[in-house]
């Protein structure tokens, strides 16, 4: 059986998937990481594949932007295709002055201020957050790779475009490391789910400096990134 969004018929999903926002990201990964990559789903260009990594069956599917896309994907992987572990690979904007361009988070919660919470009837006050299996290994392992990364609280924004120039500052305040947009709608369906979730990202703007990774940093960082995440998601 098909879902809406996702044509691939039922057992061509593997275990573990990676989940960046960019479809094309996940035709990269799979094209370059990944051995023997099988596309599994089209449906609206939100391309999904499996392949083996090191031998281990692994898949990578685009999730789009925001929590409303991420929430749609996330879900039917989860109640139709029986994925239990989701590691997001995306990019974010730093707020915090020891975190540099190129460096990961690791997002141990999400903040948000959407109100994706009223699916599940909860107030916006529940705390979404990354789970302990995959955060400990993803520690273990980056720390193997000698990664520059942090881990802390991130926040999910429904809003790229702000028209409040300090609006981040509130956020940074907290100690809330960085913005992106689909954390906390990820890490609210693998919670109701029982599933596992941890988003990580490569810092790609910096709020406080104002500088922007270049297309070659942004490629040797994603690189990292994707080693990292594969490594997580066969070990
Ligand atoms: O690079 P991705 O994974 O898409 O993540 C970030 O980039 C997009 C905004 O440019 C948002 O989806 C944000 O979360
Ligand atoms: O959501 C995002 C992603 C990268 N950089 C940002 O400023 N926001």
């Amino acid at each position: 059986m098909l879902s809406i969004h996702i044509n691939a018929t039922k057992g061509k999903i593997a275990e573990s998937i990676l989940l960046p926002g960019d479809p094309l990201r996940a035709e990269f990964i799979a094209h370059n990481y990944l051995e023997e990559p099988v596309l599994y789903n089209d449906v609206r260009n939100m391309l999904g594949y499996t392949g083996r990594y090191k031998g281990v069956p692994v898949s990578v599917q685009g999730t789009g932007m925001g929590m409303p896309s991420i929430g749609i994907y996330t879900w039917e992987l989860m109640t139709e295709y029986g994925v239990e572990n989701f590691i997001r690979v995306g990019t974010a904007g730093s707020f915090n002055e020891n975190i540099k361009n190129g460096d990961i988070v690791l997002a141990v919660a999400a903040s948000t201020d959407s109100n994706y919470s009223h699916a599940f009837n909860i107030p916006n006050s529940y705390a979404p957050c990354a789970s302990w299996k995959l955060l400990s290994k993803a520690h273990d392992i980056g720390r193997e790779m000698n990664l520059s990364m942090t881990a802390g609280n991130v926040v999910s924004c429904d809003v790229f475009y702000e028209t409040e120039p300090d609006w981040w500052k509130k956020w940074a305040k907290m100690n809330v490391l960085a913005v992106e947009m689909e954390a906390a709608a990820l890490y609210m369906n693998a919670a109701y789910h029982r599933k596992n979730a941890l988003a990580m990202m490569c810092i790609t703007d910096h709020f406080i400096t104002g500088e922007k990774a270049t297309a070659e940093e942004r490629v040797k960082n994603n690189d990292e990134m994707i080693r990292f995440a594969l490594e997580l998601a066969t070990r």
